[in-house]
């Protein structure tokens, strides 16, 4: 698979999709952000500062990104909240897919941090991580502004389709090479609101 290779938007728009079958129920989801939430409690309590008993480093900084990852945000510092880790919540927004399922391979930024993250610990959460691009250029991004700790985590991982190694500290699922909606995930700006993870079928052209 290349970056460039034709995407599923037609000339005249996208084409109709309608869900194919859920891979993700909200219940297993629920659980999967509790899971991740206290292991990133666990591994944050060794950081000093970012723990919550009044160490002298930084605090943790959750960086949600836009749009695909505002319902997994949202989700996973509320269960962050309730095993008592301090943090602070910033959103970038970054979009390379459009209205296609394949990637343009270029990633633009739509919206930057509202507050330097220099010296912070900051965890980046994403929704997936497909061809790897769009993480490793957040990656980069976020690097280049000195915080003291960088980690990611991811929803879910589609290893298959990776174009770019790039670590990823906290995966959810892993999932097949198949297009997935819901739980903030779209297609073509669809299926957002979905409570669950489903694939979705592209109507014929
Ligand atoms: O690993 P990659 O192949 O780079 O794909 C992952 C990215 O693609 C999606 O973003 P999209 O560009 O669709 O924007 P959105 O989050 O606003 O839906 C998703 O939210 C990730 O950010
Ligand atoms: O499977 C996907 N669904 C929606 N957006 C995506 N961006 C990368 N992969 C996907």
């Amino acid at each position: 698979m290349s970056v460039n290779e034709p995407g599923a938007t037609a000339p005249g728009g996208p084409r109709k999709a309608r869900i194919d079958r859920v891979l993700f129920s909200q219940e297993a989801i629920a659980g999967k952000v509790r899971e991740l939430a206290e292991r990133i409690r666990q591994d944050y309590a060794a950081v000093p500062g970012a723990n919550g008993t009044g160490g002298h480093g930084a605090p943790l900084t959750v960086v949600g990104i836009l749009k695909g990852a505002f319902v997994f945000t949202a989700d996973l510092v509320r269960a962050l909240g309730a095993l008592d880790v301090p943090l602070q919540v910033d959103f970038m927004a970054v979009s390379s897919y459009g209205t296609a399922t394949q990637t343009s391979g270029i990633i633009r930024i739509l919206k930057d941090l509202d507050r330097p993250i220099r010296g912070q610990h900051v965890l980046l959460i994403e929704d997936i991580v497909d061809t790897g691009l769009t993480l490793r250029y957040l990656r980069e991004h976020l690097m280049a502004q000195d915080p003291a700790s960088l980690r990611a985590c991811v929803l879910l991982d589609k290893p298959e389709r990776r174009l770019v190694d790039v670590p990823v500290e906290y995966v959810g699922f892993q999932i097949p090479d198949e297009f997935v909606v819901g739980y903030g995930i779209d297609y073509a700006e669809q299926f957002r609101y979905l409570p669950y993870i489903a694939c979705v079928r592209l109507e014929p052209q």
